[in-house]
């Protein structure tokens, strides 16, 4: 199966009133002024240049190899050097007339078209250009010119160059360090909906109708932008254009219910998004016969509906240390891949769901800290999970990698969040600590996280059994470090810090585990004293008997900043 080919400017200008100015352009000199008309296009008056050839043959060296930056189904892209090198670009050398370079990884739909009469199609290099030079946007990977070749019946299209390869390459690549952590594959996410729905909110609107994750592309900035118009549609529904262009995309990621050309709507960008998104959080391919089932949709929806969130992660990077990101995440891919394109939510709602998950998707600074303090933690293994948190830093790959070094992340803002989400269960689970290489589980209580000057202050909230005894909007200090004792001192290590001037012993609130979820009851601490390790925090209590980890003793030692920080601050009411 081809692309129709045929008179891409006649189409333009009998078909499509909003092009009409287009052709005329091309007819004027060499740098044109585009006027787009686009909400949300930034650069309203960009110039579009119009190449001469010759000097896009000299930019790419010929089109050598050593310029080559890949192959897709309309022709090769190569990196262009220009303007003595003050442009760097990326320019596809595409086949005007020309259906032979269509792979069948692309699909086109021909029988349900009624194309056949309507001569308004255009190549898709035409396409890429007509749509480009109207919509701009820092998400998108934009157009900076063109040139014809009509000799060779060459169409090249000049667009920003890509540094960073492309989103399947750093998703599905064995040879790339490491794989991406949870704040940016969030970030991708965000990005990519965010350029989706540009196309989407334009006047008219454009349907990418090939969202996949090799059409998105990393930028110097190691942003994610979306790229490759070939196939893109731009007008309403209603207009000629799009009623007359046969349903296309790429298996795996093609809206099932778009069959027919009147089928089209922004609901089937939806659901490849929603393809892309879930590529993201599982690092599984659209459609991966390794599998059973092969459709990347038909094995993570089932998993989903069962409240299988960890079961999709990607098993390199594991859970991210919150779960309201990968629920959250979770459940807005199953939206957007829904059979009933009604049900699917507008892209607006995606970008905005995204955002949120995005805040959440920073670990609070503690667990840097914990992560560095307690050392090499399995890979591929969580580090903990933890349900009440939110932050406005970004750390990456924080239950990835215990090696990677993270900085302090104190005195940055944090919203006291609830654990409202979850209900009142009070709990978080999943502390995996090491020791002596056996990996335990140990669950604590929820921490609610307040600011309080400038500073990170894990409280315990267990509402039942603190009550009224413990002042939770108040800070309690700052974890520098928490230790994991050996056998030779201090037991296993808990997290609980008071304010209090040093030799003077505190009394500590009972904190109660969640029968349901914990595997036994943690008395709290008796007595909180400090010595010249730091604070010593002493707990009744019992090793528990399922982890075999000794909650009884505890010690936090504190750096001196926060040792200061700490006695400078009032004390914590108790
Ligand atoms: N602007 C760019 N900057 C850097 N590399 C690019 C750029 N555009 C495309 N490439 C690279 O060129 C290759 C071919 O891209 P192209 O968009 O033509 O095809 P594709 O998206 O891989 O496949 P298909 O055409 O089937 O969608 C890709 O591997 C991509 O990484």
């Amino acid at each position: 199966m081809g692309y129709f080919s045929c008179n891409a400017e006649s189409a333009i200008a009998t078909c499509d009133p909003h092009n009409w100015d287009l052709s005329k352009n091309r007819r004027k000199p060499k740098t044109q002024k585009y006027k787009t008309n686009n909400n949300n296009n930034h650069n309203n008056n960009r110039k579009i240049r119009e190449f001469y050839y010759n000097e896009l043959v000299a930019a790419t060296n010929g089109f050598s190899a050593e310029f080559f930056l890949g192959k897709g189904s309309h022709g090769s892209v190569y990196k262009a050097v220009l303007d003595d090198g003050k442009l760097i670009a990326a320019v596809k050398k595409t086949k005007l007339h020309n259906s032979s370079t269509t792979t069948n990884r692309r699909f086109q739909n021909q029988q349900s078209s009624n194309c056949t009469n309507c001569n308004n199609c255009t190549s898709p290099a035409e396409n890429e250009i007509e749509i480009l030079s109207r919509v701009h946007h820092p998400r998108l990977v934009n157009l900076l010119g063109f040139s014809s070749d009509s000799l060779n019946d060459n169409k090249l299209i000049v667009v920003e160059y890509m540094p960073n390869g492309s989103l399947y390459e750093i998703l599905h690549s064995s040879s790339t360090s490491r794989p991406p952590g949870w704040t940016r594959r969030v970030r991708f996410a965000v990005q990519i909906a965010k350029a989706v729905q540009v196309l989407h909110s334009a006047n008219p609107p454009v349907i990418h109708r090939d969202i996949k994750s090799s059409n998105v592309l990393i930028d110097e900035k190691g942003n994610a932008r979306l790229g490759d118009f070939g196939l893109a549609l731009r007008g309403h529904v209603e207009d000629v254009r799009v009623k007359c262009t046969p349903p296309a995309g790429t298996l795996g990621y093609l809206d099932p219910n778009y069959l027919a050309p009147s089928d089209l709507s922004s609901k089937s960008d939806v659901f490849s998004f929603g393809i892309l998104l879930l590529e993201i959080i599982s690092g599984r391919h659209a459609i991966d016969v390794n599998y059973s089932p092969p459709s990347v949709v038909d094995w993570a929806v089932p998993l989903i509906k069962r409240g299988d969130f960890a079961g999709i992660c990607d098993v390199r990077v594991g859970s991210p240390p919150n779960p309201v990101v990968i629920k959250n995440m979770a459940v807005l891919a199953a939206r957007c891949v829904r059979s009933t394109a009604e049900k699917r939510p507008a892209m607006s709602e995606v970008v905005e769901c995204l955002k949120l998950v995005a805040k959440k998707a920073h670990a609070p600074p503690i667990w840097n800290n914990l992560k560095r303090r307690v050392g090499r933690v399995e890979e591929s293994r969580p580090l903990m999970k933890w349900e009440a948190y939110d932050r406005s830093e970004e750390v990456d790959n924080v239950n990835v990698n215990a090696n990677t070094k993270l900085g302090s992340r104190r005195n940055r803002k944090v919203s006291s969040v609830s654990s409202a989400e979850y209900g009142n269960e009070g709990i978080y689970e999943g502390i995996l600590l090491r020791r002596r290489n056996v990996t335990k589980s140990v669950h604590m209580p929820s921490l609610q996280w307040t600011q309080y000057a400038g500073v990170l202050d894990p409280i315990f909230t267990t509402n039942e059994t603190i009550g009224d005894r413990m002042v939770r909007s108040r800070s309690v200090g700052h974890f520098s470090e928490i230790k994991v004792g050996s056998d030779s001192n201090v037991g296993a290590t808990r997290s609980l810090l008071a304010r209090r001037k040093p030799g003077v012993a505190v009394k500590m609130p009972t904190v109660r585990l969640s029968k349901s979820r914990s595997m036994g009851v943690l008395h709290s601490p008796r007595l909180v004293h400090y010595n010249n390790k730091g604070y010593v925090v002493e707990f009744e209590g019992k090793s528990n008997s399922t982890t075999g980890f000794d909650t009884s003793k505890m010690v936090i030692s504190l750096d001196e900043k926060s040792e200061k920080e700490m006695l400078e601050r009032p004390l914590v009411s108790i």
